[in-house]
């Protein structure tokens, strides 16, 4: 197993009373001795006409292992080589299409089998930037919110946390494009706005917002998160370093945690990589 990063893990400051495990303890992977390396070579499938982006290799010793698990046909956690392959409801997959995306990009291949598995799993991945995780959290997002009914439309079900107004902001229009076909989706950002906007209560089925915001939406009962199912946070670590935003986003989660297993999705930049975390 290769050396663990000498920071604590971001499982340790997300969750210090209920571990998370990561991909590798979740998949209960072979023995590190056993798992061959990835090595070096692999391309962002998307390629460069279609935006994609050179995938440097992680340094965590959870992806080689988990990659090792891929690499065999009959696990449920072989990665994919193509959308068509996740079982995409056919709004989703239409959304994914319209964006000229052909197929997943490595980091996708890798994590959206892992993200739309049932049962929910916890997942800690890396990748750096531009190599599809906004894309990844967002699709199984998408996949996974039920807005049948108008009811479920108005009805909190993915909160994506995100530093900043701005990145909160460029999160929802994701969302917003890749859920163009989705009849019902509602979005609205959760973020800083002026005194007359502070009695609005938020009702969507995708909530996207700053984690100071969300909280104080949330102590206003302005957000009703008793249908959570998803919750991601976006660029985690920079959340959680920085002292007071880094609380919020930990009692955004407890607040709702003891009462539903919901998945969480943590995304963050580390030493120039990035990880993503799965409830
Ligand atoms: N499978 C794909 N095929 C083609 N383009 C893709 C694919 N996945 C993502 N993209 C595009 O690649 C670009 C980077 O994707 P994305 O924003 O999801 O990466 P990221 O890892 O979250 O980047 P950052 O760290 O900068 O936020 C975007 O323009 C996105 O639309």
């Amino acid at each position: 197993m290769a050396e663990t990063p000498a920071t604590p893990s971001l499982a340790d400051r997300i969750t210090k009373d209920e571990p998370i495990k990561s991909w590798a303890d979740e998949v209960d992977s072979p023995s590190a001795e056993s798992a061959p390396r990835v090595d070096n070579s692999q391309l962002d499938g998307a390629g460069g006409p279609l935006n994609g982006s050179e995938l440097r290799e992680p340094d965590y010793a959870v992806e080689i292992k988990l990659s090792d698990m891929q690499a065999d046909p009959n696990n449920p956690l072989f990665s994919v080589k193509s959308f068509e392959e996740l079982n995409l409801k056919p709004e989703v997959l239409k959304g994914v299409i319209a964006m000229n995306f052909r197929r997943p990009s490595k980091v996708q291949e890798r994590t959206l089998p892992l993200l739309m598995m049932e049962p929910r799993h916890n997942m800690i991945g890396q990748s750096q930037s531009g190599t599809g995780k906004t894309a990844a959290f967002v699709l199984n997002v998408l996949q996974r919110i039920d807005i049948s009914t108008p009811q479920l439309q108005s009805t909190p079900q993915a909160l994506i946390l995100a530093p900043s107004r701005e990145l909160a902001r460029q999160i929802a229009s994701v969302v917003s494009i890749m859920g163009t076909f989705m009849e019902g989706l509602k979005v609205e950002a959760a973020i800083p706005t002026g005194p007359a906007e502070r009695g609005r209560r938020i009702e969507a089925a995708v909530v996207v917002g700053t984690p100071g915001t969300v909280q104080d939406m949330i102590r206003r009962k302005a957000m009703d998160m008793r249908g959570l199912q998803v919750l991601v946070l976006d660029e985690a670590d920079n959340m959680l370093d920085q002292g007071g935003m880094g609380d919020q986003c930990i009692r955004v989660k407890r607040s709702y945690y003891s009462q539903q297993h919901f998945q969480t999705t943590l995304s963050n930049m580390h030493n120039n990589s990035r990880q993503m975390q799965i409830r």
